[in-house]
Protein backbone atom coordinates (compact mmCIF):
# COMPACT_ATOMS: atom_id res chain seq x y z
CA UNK A 1 0.00 0.00 0.00
CA UNK A 2 2.44 2.56 0.62
CA UNK A 3 4.36 2.56 -2.73
CA UNK A 4 0.79 3.87 -4.41
CA UNK A 5 1.11 6.17 -1.97
CA UNK A 6 4.58 7.28 -2.72
CA UNK A 7 3.28 7.99 -6.56
CA UNK A 8 0.63 9.70 -5.43
CA UNK A 9 2.70 12.19 -3.24
CA UNK A 10 5.27 12.85 -5.85
CA UNK A 11 2.33 13.42 -8.71
CA UNK A 12 0.82 16.04 -6.12
CA UNK A 13 3.93 17.55 -4.90
CA UNK A 14 4.84 17.84 -8.29
CA UNK A 15 2.08 19.79 -9.25
CA UNK A 16 1.91 22.01 -6.32
CA UNK A 17 5.38 23.24 -6.90
CA UNK A 18 4.43 23.68 -10.36
CA UNK A 19 1.58 26.08 -9.15
CA UNK A 20 3.29 27.68 -6.25
CA UNK A 21 6.46 28.35 -7.23
CA UNK A 22 5.86 29.05 -11.24
CA UNK A 23 9.36 30.86 -11.83
CA UNK A 24 10.95 27.81 -10.93
CA UNK A 25 8.81 25.51 -12.92
CA UNK A 26 11.70 24.39 -15.43
CA UNK A 27 13.51 23.17 -12.62
CA UNK A 28 11.56 21.78 -10.63
CA UNK A 29 10.13 19.76 -14.10
CA UNK A 30 13.36 18.71 -14.28
CA UNK A 31 14.01 17.65 -10.57
CA UNK A 32 11.24 15.41 -10.44
CA UNK A 33 11.83 13.80 -14.35
CA UNK A 34 14.83 12.74 -13.08
CA UNK A 35 13.80 11.57 -10.00
CA UNK A 36 11.14 9.24 -10.86
CA UNK A 37 13.23 7.67 -13.52
CA UNK A 38 15.74 6.83 -10.95
CA UNK A 39 13.43 5.74 -8.61
CA UNK A 40 11.70 3.57 -12.31
CA UNK A 41 15.32 2.31 -12.29
CA UNK A 42 15.55 0.89 -8.41
CA UNK A 43 11.99 -0.37 -9.08
CA UNK A 44 13.29 -2.37 -12.15
CA UNK A 45 16.51 -3.81 -10.37
CA UNK A 46 14.56 -4.54 -7.12
CA UNK A 47 12.24 -6.75 -9.41
CA UNK A 48 14.70 -8.23 -10.84
CA UNK A 49 16.18 -9.96 -7.96
CA UNK A 50 12.95 -10.84 -6.96
CA UNK A 51 12.19 -12.68 -9.83
CA UNK A 52 14.35 -15.52 -8.84
CA UNK A 53 16.25 -15.43 -12.68
CA UNK A 54 19.34 -13.50 -12.52
CA UNK A 55 20.41 -14.72 -15.83
CA UNK A 56 17.37 -13.03 -17.14
CA UNK A 57 19.24 -9.82 -19.11
CA UNK A 58 15.65 -8.50 -20.21
CA UNK A 59 16.11 -6.69 -17.04
CA UNK A 60 19.65 -5.17 -18.17
CA UNK A 61 17.77 -3.58 -20.89
CA UNK A 62 15.17 -1.89 -19.30
CA UNK A 63 17.32 -0.46 -17.13
CA UNK A 64 19.16 0.33 -20.33
CA UNK A 65 16.30 2.12 -21.90
CA UNK A 66 15.62 3.98 -18.81
CA UNK A 67 18.99 5.39 -18.95
CA UNK A 68 19.23 6.25 -22.31
CA UNK A 69 15.71 8.30 -21.81
CA UNK A 70 18.28 10.03 -18.67
CA UNK A 71 20.38 10.69 -21.27
CA UNK A 72 17.66 12.26 -23.75
CA UNK A 73 16.32 14.48 -21.24
CA UNK A 74 20.13 15.53 -19.76
CA UNK A 75 20.81 16.55 -23.62
CA UNK A 76 17.09 18.50 -23.16
CA UNK A 77 18.58 20.17 -19.87
CA UNK A 78 21.73 21.19 -21.29
CA UNK A 79 20.15 22.91 -24.12
CA UNK A 80 17.71 24.71 -22.22
CA UNK A 81 20.55 26.00 -19.70
CA UNK A 82 24.02 25.68 -21.55
CA UNK A 83 22.86 26.28 -24.89
CA UNK A 84 19.77 28.64 -23.91
CA UNK A 85 17.69 27.03 -27.18
CA UNK A 86 14.53 27.04 -26.05
CA UNK A 87 12.95 24.65 -29.19
CA UNK A 88 11.38 21.98 -27.82
CA UNK A 89 12.45 18.59 -29.88
CA UNK A 90 16.37 19.48 -30.75
CA UNK A 91 17.82 17.11 -32.59
CA UNK A 92 19.96 15.66 -29.96
CA UNK A 93 17.16 14.83 -27.15
CA UNK A 94 14.50 13.82 -29.85
CA UNK A 95 17.02 10.99 -31.25
CA UNK A 96 17.79 10.01 -27.26
CA UNK A 97 13.96 9.96 -27.03
CA UNK A 98 13.84 7.74 -29.27
CA UNK A 99 16.51 5.68 -29.29
CA UNK A 100 15.88 4.62 -25.65
CA UNK A 101 12.51 1.77 -26.99
CA UNK A 102 15.45 -0.02 -29.16
CA UNK A 103 16.68 -2.03 -25.78
CA UNK A 104 13.13 -3.25 -25.02
CA UNK A 105 12.44 -3.63 -28.21
CA UNK A 106 14.90 -6.04 -27.83
CA UNK A 107 13.44 -7.77 -24.75
CA UNK A 108 10.03 -7.85 -26.63
CA UNK A 109 11.32 -9.46 -29.53
CA UNK A 110 13.12 -12.46 -27.77
CA UNK A 111 11.89 -16.06 -26.61
CA UNK A 112 11.69 -16.78 -22.48
CA UNK A 113 15.01 -17.32 -21.10
CA UNK A 114 14.74 -21.09 -21.39
CA UNK A 115 14.37 -21.26 -25.34
CA UNK A 116 16.59 -18.09 -25.85
CA UNK A 117 19.67 -19.09 -29.05
CA UNK A 118 22.68 -17.49 -29.37
CA UNK A 119 22.06 -16.98 -33.29
CA UNK A 120 18.62 -14.97 -32.61
CA UNK A 121 20.79 -13.00 -30.12
CA UNK A 122 23.16 -12.21 -33.01
CA UNK A 123 20.19 -11.75 -35.70
CA UNK A 124 18.73 -9.64 -32.98
CA UNK A 125 21.83 -7.00 -32.36
CA UNK A 126 22.32 -7.10 -35.94
CA UNK A 127 18.83 -5.69 -36.43
CA UNK A 128 18.61 -3.59 -33.81
CA UNK A 129 22.02 -1.87 -34.85
CA UNK A 130 20.39 -1.42 -38.31
CA UNK A 131 17.46 0.08 -36.54
CA UNK A 132 19.79 2.76 -34.31
CA UNK A 133 20.69 3.98 -37.30
CA UNK A 134 17.51 4.16 -38.61
CA UNK A 135 16.26 6.21 -35.58
CA UNK A 136 18.95 8.19 -36.15
CA UNK A 137 18.62 9.15 -39.68
CA UNK A 138 14.90 9.62 -39.64
CA UNK A 139 15.04 11.86 -36.49
CA UNK A 140 17.46 14.15 -37.82
CA UNK A 141 15.59 13.97 -41.57
CA UNK A 142 12.44 15.95 -39.36
CA UNK A 143 14.54 18.22 -37.32
CA UNK A 144 18.28 19.53 -36.70
CA UNK A 145 19.96 19.80 -34.04
CA UNK A 146 18.61 23.33 -32.85
CA UNK A 147 15.48 21.66 -32.90
CA UNK A 148 12.10 20.88 -35.01
CA UNK A 149 11.86 24.23 -37.69
CA UNK A 150 8.30 24.86 -37.68
CA UNK A 151 5.22 23.61 -36.27
CA UNK A 152 4.81 20.73 -39.80
CA UNK A 153 8.13 19.32 -38.67
CA UNK A 154 6.68 19.46 -34.98
CA UNK A 155 3.93 17.46 -35.36
CA UNK A 156 5.80 15.36 -37.50
CA UNK A 157 8.21 14.31 -34.23
CA UNK A 158 5.61 13.86 -32.22
CA UNK A 159 3.78 11.51 -34.60
CA UNK A 160 6.66 9.47 -34.96
CA UNK A 161 6.90 9.45 -31.29
CA UNK A 162 3.33 8.06 -30.93
CA UNK A 163 3.73 5.53 -33.55
CA UNK A 164 7.07 4.37 -31.75
CA UNK A 165 5.50 4.17 -28.00
CA UNK A 166 1.59 2.80 -29.44
CA UNK A 167 3.76 -0.04 -31.26
CA UNK A 168 5.52 -0.87 -28.33
CA UNK A 169 2.82 -0.80 -26.16
CA UNK A 170 0.81 -3.19 -27.92
CA UNK A 171 4.27 -5.40 -28.19
CA UNK A 172 4.48 -5.25 -24.63
CA UNK A 173 0.49 -6.00 -24.28
CA UNK A 174 0.72 -8.94 -26.35
CA UNK A 175 3.38 -10.77 -24.51
CA UNK A 176 2.32 -9.49 -21.11
CA UNK A 177 -1.55 -11.27 -21.84
CA UNK A 178 0.05 -14.42 -23.92
CA UNK A 179 2.26 -16.00 -21.81
CA UNK A 180 2.34 -19.14 -19.54
CA UNK A 181 5.48 -18.44 -18.00
CA UNK A 182 5.35 -16.71 -14.54
CA UNK A 183 9.02 -14.30 -15.43
CA UNK A 184 8.05 -13.53 -18.82
CA UNK A 185 4.48 -12.27 -17.12
CA UNK A 186 6.30 -10.18 -14.27
CA UNK A 187 8.79 -8.86 -16.26
CA UNK A 188 6.31 -7.85 -19.33
CA UNK A 189 3.79 -6.60 -16.27
CA UNK A 190 6.14 -3.85 -16.19
CA UNK A 191 7.17 -2.97 -19.48
CA UNK A 192 3.37 -3.17 -20.69
CA UNK A 193 2.62 -0.71 -17.34
CA UNK A 194 5.42 1.78 -19.08
CA UNK A 195 4.66 2.04 -22.46
CA UNK A 196 0.94 1.95 -22.31
CA UNK A 197 1.04 4.70 -19.72
CA UNK A 198 3.41 6.48 -21.80
CA UNK A 199 1.91 6.18 -24.93
CA UNK A 200 -1.34 7.99 -23.60
CA UNK A 201 0.59 10.38 -21.54
CA UNK A 202 3.17 11.21 -24.41
CA UNK A 203 0.20 11.39 -27.11
CA UNK A 204 -1.73 14.26 -24.68
CA UNK A 205 1.40 16.04 -23.75
CA UNK A 206 3.16 15.95 -27.00
CA UNK A 207 -0.34 17.31 -28.95
CA UNK A 208 -2.05 18.89 -26.23
CA UNK A 209 0.44 20.49 -23.88
CA UNK A 210 3.74 20.90 -26.16
CA UNK A 211 1.95 21.62 -29.08
CA UNK A 212 -1.03 23.37 -27.68
CA UNK A 213 1.09 26.59 -26.01
CA UNK A 214 3.85 25.03 -23.53
CA UNK A 215 6.70 23.57 -25.60
CA UNK A 216 8.80 24.53 -22.81
CA UNK A 217 8.91 22.58 -19.28
CA UNK A 218 7.30 23.71 -16.32
CA UNK A 219 5.17 26.08 -17.88
CA UNK A 220 2.63 23.57 -17.16
CA UNK A 221 0.87 21.51 -14.47
CA UNK A 222 0.62 18.72 -16.84
CA UNK A 223 4.37 18.33 -16.73
CA UNK A 224 3.23 16.05 -14.34
CA UNK A 225 1.90 13.78 -16.93
CA UNK A 226 5.10 12.56 -17.91
CA UNK A 227 5.84 11.29 -14.35
CA UNK A 228 2.93 8.60 -14.77
CA UNK A 229 4.87 6.27 -17.18
CA UNK A 230 7.96 6.20 -14.75
CA UNK A 231 5.83 6.00 -11.49
CA UNK A 232 3.71 3.23 -13.30
CA UNK A 233 6.83 0.89 -13.92
CA UNK A 234 7.48 1.76 -10.66
CA UNK A 235 4.24 0.58 -9.14
CA UNK A 236 4.44 -2.83 -11.82
CA UNK A 237 7.89 -3.65 -10.28
CA UNK A 238 7.84 -3.27 -6.35
CA UNK A 239 3.76 -4.99 -6.02
CA UNK A 240 4.34 -8.52 -5.34
CA UNK A 241 4.86 -11.30 -8.18
CA UNK A 242 1.29 -12.86 -8.72
CA UNK A 243 1.80 -16.42 -7.58
CA UNK A 244 -1.65 -16.78 -9.79
CA UNK A 245 -2.29 -15.20 -13.42
CA UNK A 246 -4.86 -14.95 -16.28
CA UNK A 247 -3.42 -18.14 -18.16
CA UNK A 248 -4.34 -17.00 -22.24
CA UNK A 249 -5.78 -19.52 -24.57
CA UNK A 250 -2.94 -21.91 -25.51
CA UNK A 251 -3.20 -20.99 -29.22
CA UNK A 252 -2.73 -17.09 -28.09
CA UNK A 253 0.34 -17.84 -26.18
CA UNK A 254 2.40 -19.86 -29.02
CA UNK A 255 1.01 -17.89 -31.16
CA UNK A 256 2.30 -14.17 -29.60
CA UNK A 257 5.82 -16.66 -28.76
CA UNK A 258 5.91 -17.26 -32.60
CA UNK A 259 5.16 -13.51 -33.77
CA UNK A 260 7.27 -11.83 -31.04
CA UNK A 261 10.79 -12.42 -33.07
CA UNK A 262 8.85 -10.54 -35.67
CA UNK A 263 8.27 -7.35 -34.02
CA UNK A 264 12.08 -6.02 -34.19
CA UNK A 265 12.26 -6.57 -37.64
CA UNK A 266 8.74 -5.12 -38.51
CA UNK A 267 9.98 -1.71 -37.06
CA UNK A 268 13.64 -1.93 -39.50
CA UNK A 269 11.27 -2.84 -41.68
CA UNK A 270 8.68 -0.13 -40.81
CA UNK A 271 11.61 2.86 -40.21
CA UNK A 272 13.31 1.28 -43.53
CA UNK A 273 10.16 2.38 -45.25
CA UNK A 274 10.37 5.58 -43.72
CA UNK A 275 13.47 6.72 -44.91
CA UNK A 276 13.48 5.41 -48.46
CA UNK A 277 12.47 9.08 -50.26
CA UNK A 278 15.33 10.72 -48.65
CA UNK A 279 17.83 7.94 -48.12
CA UNK A 280 16.63 5.16 -50.71
CA UNK A 281 19.91 3.19 -50.59
CA UNK A 282 19.59 2.59 -46.72
CA UNK A 283 15.79 2.65 -46.70
CA UNK A 284 15.80 -0.32 -49.35
CA UNK A 285 19.05 -1.92 -47.75
CA UNK A 286 16.99 -2.28 -44.61
CA UNK A 287 14.08 -3.28 -45.93
CA UNK A 288 15.69 -6.23 -47.38
CA UNK A 289 17.94 -6.72 -44.00
CA UNK A 290 14.68 -6.84 -42.38
CA UNK A 291 13.07 -9.29 -44.38
CA UNK A 292 16.17 -11.47 -44.20
CA UNK A 293 16.04 -11.52 -40.86
CA UNK A 294 12.77 -12.64 -40.35
CA UNK A 295 13.59 -15.28 -42.92
CA UNK A 296 16.88 -16.43 -41.05
CA UNK A 297 14.82 -16.51 -38.14
CA UNK A 298 12.46 -18.55 -39.20
CA UNK A 299 14.53 -21.13 -40.99
CA UNK A 300 16.82 -21.63 -37.76
CA UNK A 301 13.76 -22.31 -36.21
CA UNK A 302 12.63 -24.69 -38.13
CA UNK A 303 15.97 -26.25 -37.78
CA UNK A 304 15.85 -26.42 -34.40
CA UNK A 305 12.03 -27.31 -34.24
CA UNK A 306 13.47 -30.73 -36.26
CA UNK A 307 15.76 -31.54 -34.55
CA UNK A 308 13.61 -31.08 -31.35
CA UNK A 309 11.48 -33.33 -33.15
CA UNK A 310 14.08 -36.22 -33.98
CA UNK A 311 15.30 -35.79 -30.10
CA UNK A 312 11.80 -36.65 -29.16
CA UNK A 313 11.28 -39.15 -31.18
CA UNK A 314 14.46 -41.03 -30.31
CA UNK A 315 13.52 -40.55 -26.86
CA UNK A 316 9.88 -41.97 -27.28
CA UNK A 317 11.73 -45.12 -29.21
CA UNK A 318 14.27 -45.36 -26.21
CA UNK A 319 10.95 -45.06 -23.56
CA UNK A 320 8.89 -47.72 -25.67
CA UNK A 321 11.86 -49.86 -25.69
CA UNK A 322 11.86 -49.38 -21.84
CA UNK A 323 7.85 -50.07 -21.30
CA UNK A 324 8.56 -53.38 -23.42
CA UNK A 325 11.53 -55.11 -21.26
CA UNK A 326 12.20 -56.68 -18.09
CA UNK A 327 14.83 -55.26 -15.78
CA UNK A 328 16.07 -57.71 -14.50
CA UNK A 329 16.85 -60.22 -17.27
CA UNK A 330 16.72 -57.92 -20.34
CA UNK A 331 13.74 -60.04 -22.04
CA UNK A 332 10.59 -58.87 -23.48
CA UNK A 333 8.29 -58.53 -20.41
CA UNK A 334 4.60 -59.68 -20.05
CA UNK A 335 3.24 -56.53 -21.74
CA UNK A 336 5.19 -57.02 -25.00
CA UNK A 337 4.17 -60.81 -24.25
CA UNK A 338 0.58 -59.55 -24.42
CA UNK A 339 1.02 -57.79 -27.43
CA UNK A 340 2.98 -60.48 -29.55
CA UNK A 341 0.42 -62.73 -28.74
CA UNK A 342 -2.32 -61.03 -29.87
CA UNK A 343 -0.79 -59.76 -33.04
CA UNK A 344 0.09 -63.80 -34.20
CA UNK A 345 -3.54 -64.60 -33.33
CA UNK A 346 -5.17 -61.69 -35.53
CA UNK A 347 -2.17 -61.93 -38.36
CA UNK A 348 -3.98 -62.32 -41.37
CA UNK A 349 -3.75 -65.37 -43.29
CA UNK A 350 -2.20 -67.45 -39.76
CA UNK A 351 -3.20 -71.11 -40.79
CA UNK A 352 -0.83 -72.61 -38.63
CA UNK A 353 -1.27 -73.50 -35.38
CA UNK A 354 0.18 -70.90 -32.33
CA UNK A 355 2.08 -72.35 -29.69
CA UNK A 356 2.79 -70.93 -26.28
CA UNK A 357 5.10 -72.09 -23.51
CA UNK A 358 4.71 -71.66 -20.05
CA UNK A 359 7.80 -71.99 -17.92
CA UNK A 360 8.17 -72.30 -14.60
CA UNK A 361 11.44 -72.32 -12.20
CA UNK A 362 11.27 -75.35 -9.55
CA UNK A 363 11.37 -74.46 -5.65
CA UNK A 364 12.63 -71.20 -6.69
CA UNK A 365 11.46 -70.25 -3.62
CA UNK A 366 14.07 -72.35 -1.44
CA UNK A 367 16.19 -71.24 -3.94
CA UNK A 368 15.78 -67.78 -2.64
CA UNK A 369 15.51 -68.73 0.82
CA UNK A 370 18.56 -70.91 0.78
CA UNK A 371 21.07 -68.20 -1.32
CA UNK A 372 19.18 -65.12 -1.07
CA UNK A 373 17.49 -62.48 -2.95
CA UNK A 374 20.54 -61.51 -5.35
CA UNK A 375 21.62 -65.38 -6.08
CA UNK A 376 18.03 -65.42 -7.13
CA UNK A 377 18.34 -63.02 -9.25
CA UNK A 378 21.55 -64.22 -10.78
CA UNK A 379 19.51 -67.53 -11.14
CA UNK A 380 17.14 -65.98 -13.06
CA UNK A 381 19.56 -63.92 -15.54
CA UNK A 382 21.31 -67.19 -16.24
CA UNK A 383 18.21 -69.00 -17.21
CA UNK A 384 16.84 -66.17 -19.35
CA UNK A 385 20.06 -66.14 -21.43
CA UNK A 386 20.08 -70.14 -21.52
CA UNK A 387 16.79 -69.98 -22.33
CA UNK A 388 17.50 -67.19 -25.47
CA UNK A 389 20.43 -69.29 -26.48
CA UNK A 390 18.65 -72.27 -27.00
CA UNK A 391 16.36 -73.52 -29.13
CA UNK A 392 14.71 -69.95 -30.78
CA UNK A 393 13.21 -70.32 -34.09
CA UNK A 394 13.11 -66.91 -35.93
CA UNK A 395 10.07 -65.62 -35.57
CA UNK A 396 9.79 -67.42 -31.69
CA UNK A 397 9.17 -64.74 -29.16
CA UNK A 398 10.52 -65.28 -25.48
CA UNK A 399 9.20 -62.91 -22.43
CA UNK A 400 9.47 -63.08 -18.50
CA UNK A 401 6.01 -63.39 -18.22
CA UNK A 402 6.50 -62.50 -14.36
CA UNK A 403 8.33 -63.46 -11.29
CA UNK A 404 10.32 -66.99 -11.98
CA UNK A 405 8.23 -67.43 -15.07
CA UNK A 406 8.49 -66.77 -18.74
CA UNK A 407 7.11 -67.79 -21.38
CA UNK A 408 7.77 -68.93 -25.55
CA UNK A 409 5.33 -67.84 -28.17
CA UNK A 410 6.17 -70.36 -30.91
CA UNK A 411 4.18 -69.35 -34.16
CA UNK A 412 3.33 -71.72 -37.18
CA UNK A 413 4.64 -75.12 -34.17
CA UNK A 414 2.00 -77.59 -33.93
CA UNK A 415 1.55 -79.13 -30.31
CA UNK A 416 4.44 -82.56 -30.54
CA UNK A 417 6.97 -79.82 -32.05
CA UNK A 418 6.19 -77.45 -29.38
CA UNK A 419 6.85 -80.04 -26.49
CA UNK A 420 9.75 -81.23 -28.37
CA UNK A 421 11.23 -77.90 -27.99
CA UNK A 422 9.81 -77.15 -24.11
CA UNK A 423 11.93 -80.64 -23.74
CA UNK A 424 14.90 -79.16 -25.24
CA UNK A 425 14.72 -75.85 -22.76
CA UNK A 426 14.18 -78.10 -19.78
CA UNK A 427 17.20 -80.32 -20.75
CA UNK A 428 19.02 -77.35 -21.14
CA UNK A 429 17.98 -75.53 -17.80
CA UNK A 430 19.07 -78.41 -16.16
CA UNK A 431 22.50 -78.85 -17.93
CA UNK A 432 23.38 -75.40 -16.52
CA UNK A 433 23.74 -77.17 -13.14
CA UNK A 434 23.00 -74.85 -10.79
CA UNK A 435 23.43 -76.28 -7.43
CA UNK A 436 20.43 -76.17 -6.01
CA UNK A 437 19.97 -78.26 -2.38
CA UNK A 438 16.22 -78.33 -2.44
CA UNK A 439 15.90 -79.94 -5.46
CA UNK A 440 15.45 -83.73 -5.63
CA UNK A 441 18.25 -83.57 -8.81
CA UNK A 442 20.50 -81.28 -6.98
CA UNK A 443 20.54 -78.77 -9.60
CA UNK A 444 17.55 -76.14 -10.52
CA UNK A 445 15.29 -77.32 -13.24
CA UNK A 446 12.12 -76.11 -14.89
CA UNK A 447 8.71 -77.01 -15.61
CA UNK A 448 7.18 -76.39 -19.09
CA UNK A 449 3.13 -75.71 -19.81
CA UNK A 450 2.56 -76.41 -23.56
CA UNK A 451 -0.21 -75.63 -25.46
CA UNK A 452 -1.03 -75.14 -29.02
CA UNK A 453 -4.24 -74.03 -31.16
CA UNK A 454 -5.31 -72.24 -33.97
CA UNK A 455 -6.24 -68.84 -34.03
CA UNK A 456 -9.77 -68.58 -34.71
CA UNK A 457 -12.79 -66.35 -34.17
CA UNK A 458 -14.28 -68.46 -31.14
CA UNK A 459 -11.20 -68.33 -29.18
CA UNK A 460 -8.68 -65.81 -28.10
CA UNK A 461 -5.05 -65.86 -27.23
CA UNK A 462 -6.60 -65.79 -23.50
CA UNK A 463 -7.67 -69.59 -23.70
CA UNK A 464 -3.99 -70.26 -24.98
CA UNK A 465 -2.66 -69.27 -21.85
CA UNK A 466 -5.05 -70.45 -19.61
CA UNK A 467 -4.46 -74.06 -21.75
CA UNK A 468 -0.53 -73.62 -21.19
CA UNK A 469 -0.96 -72.17 -17.68
CA UNK A 470 -3.28 -75.33 -16.74
CA UNK A 471 -0.79 -77.42 -18.14
CA UNK A 472 2.16 -76.07 -16.25
CA UNK A 473 -0.02 -77.00 -13.32
CA UNK A 474 -0.25 -80.24 -14.19
CA UNK A 475 3.63 -81.03 -14.68
CA UNK A 476 3.87 -79.35 -11.54
CA UNK A 477 1.40 -81.48 -9.51
CA UNK A 478 2.93 -84.68 -11.09
CA UNK A 479 6.44 -83.68 -9.77
CA UNK A 480 7.79 -80.68 -11.47
CA UNK A 481 10.68 -80.97 -13.58
CA UNK A 482 8.67 -82.37 -16.49
CA UNK A 483 6.82 -80.79 -19.73
CA UNK A 484 3.11 -80.56 -20.16
CA UNK A 485 1.15 -80.26 -22.26
CA UNK A 486 -2.65 -80.06 -23.47
CA UNK A 487 -3.89 -82.14 -26.00
CA UNK A 488 -7.68 -82.79 -27.04
CA UNK A 489 -8.69 -81.55 -23.84
CA UNK A 490 -6.62 -83.93 -22.49
CA UNK A 491 -4.00 -83.04 -20.13
CA UNK A 492 -0.79 -85.27 -20.97
CA UNK A 493 2.82 -84.58 -19.51
CA UNK A 494 6.20 -85.59 -20.66
CA UNK A 495 8.48 -87.23 -17.82
CA UNK A 496 12.14 -85.89 -17.66
CA UNK A 497 13.66 -89.09 -19.53
CA UNK A 498 11.44 -87.88 -22.66
CA UNK A 499 8.35 -90.93 -21.89
CA UNK A 500 4.91 -90.18 -22.16
CA UNK A 501 3.48 -89.87 -18.38
CA UNK A 502 -0.24 -89.44 -18.30
CA UNK A 503 -1.68 -87.57 -15.54
N1 LIG B 1 15.37 -63.38 -6.58
C1 LIG B 1 14.18 -63.19 -7.11
N2 LIG B 1 13.15 -63.91 -6.68
C2 LIG B 1 11.94 -63.75 -7.24
C3 LIG B 1 11.72 -62.82 -8.26
N3 LIG B 1 10.44 -62.88 -8.62
C4 LIG B 1 9.84 -63.82 -7.85
N4 LIG B 1 10.77 -64.37 -7.02
C5 LIG B 1 10.59 -65.37 -6.02
O1 LIG B 1 10.19 -66.59 -6.62
C6 LIG B 1 9.56 -67.36 -5.61
C7 LIG B 1 8.41 -68.07 -6.22
O2 LIG B 1 7.90 -68.90 -5.23
P1 LIG B 1 6.72 -69.87 -5.52
O3 LIG B 1 5.65 -69.20 -6.31
O4 LIG B 1 6.32 -70.44 -4.17
O5 LIG B 1 7.29 -70.95 -6.45
P2 LIG B 1 8.46 -72.00 -6.22
O6 LIG B 1 9.11 -71.85 -4.89
O7 LIG B 1 9.35 -71.94 -7.40
O8 LIG B 1 7.65 -73.32 -6.22
P3 LIG B 1 7.17 -74.13 -7.48
O9 LIG B 1 6.97 -73.15 -8.58
O10 LIG B 1 5.88 -74.73 -7.03
O11 LIG B 1 8.20 -75.12 -7.76
C8 LIG B 1 9.17 -66.42 -4.49
O12 LIG B 1 10.01 -66.68 -3.36
C9 LIG B 1 9.49 -65.06 -5.03
O13 LIG B 1 9.97 -64.17 -4.04
C10 LIG B 1 12.84 -62.04 -8.67
O14 LIG B 1 12.75 -61.20 -9.57
N5 LIG B 1 14.04 -62.27 -8.09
Amino acid sequence: MKYPVVAASIIAAHVAALVLVPDLGMAISYTFFFSVTGLAMVGVAVAWRRSGTPRDRRWWLLLASLALWAVGMSLSARQNYVLENSNPAPGDSMFFYILYVLPVLVSVSSAPVAARKKWAMAIDLVLASLLGVLFYIRTFSIVSLEGAVGTQAAVDVAYMLDFENSCLAVAALLRYLATDRADDHFYFRGVSAFFVTYALSGYFYNHYVALGGHPEFGTSPWDVLLDVPFLALFLATTTRMPQRYWHAPVYLVRFVQSASPTFLAMSVLGFGLMVIPGYPVLGIGAAIAAVIGIGLRGTLAQVDLVEEEFRLVRSRDELQGLVFVDSLTGLANRRALDERLLHEWHRPGQQAPIALLMIDVDHFKEFNDRFGHLAGDECLRTIASALLRRGLRAGDFIARFGGEEFAVVAPGTNLPDAVALAEELRHEIQSLSIVHPFSPVGVVTISVGVAAANASSESGPLDLLNAADRALYRAKQAGRNRVGSQEDGRMNTVRLDGSRYIG
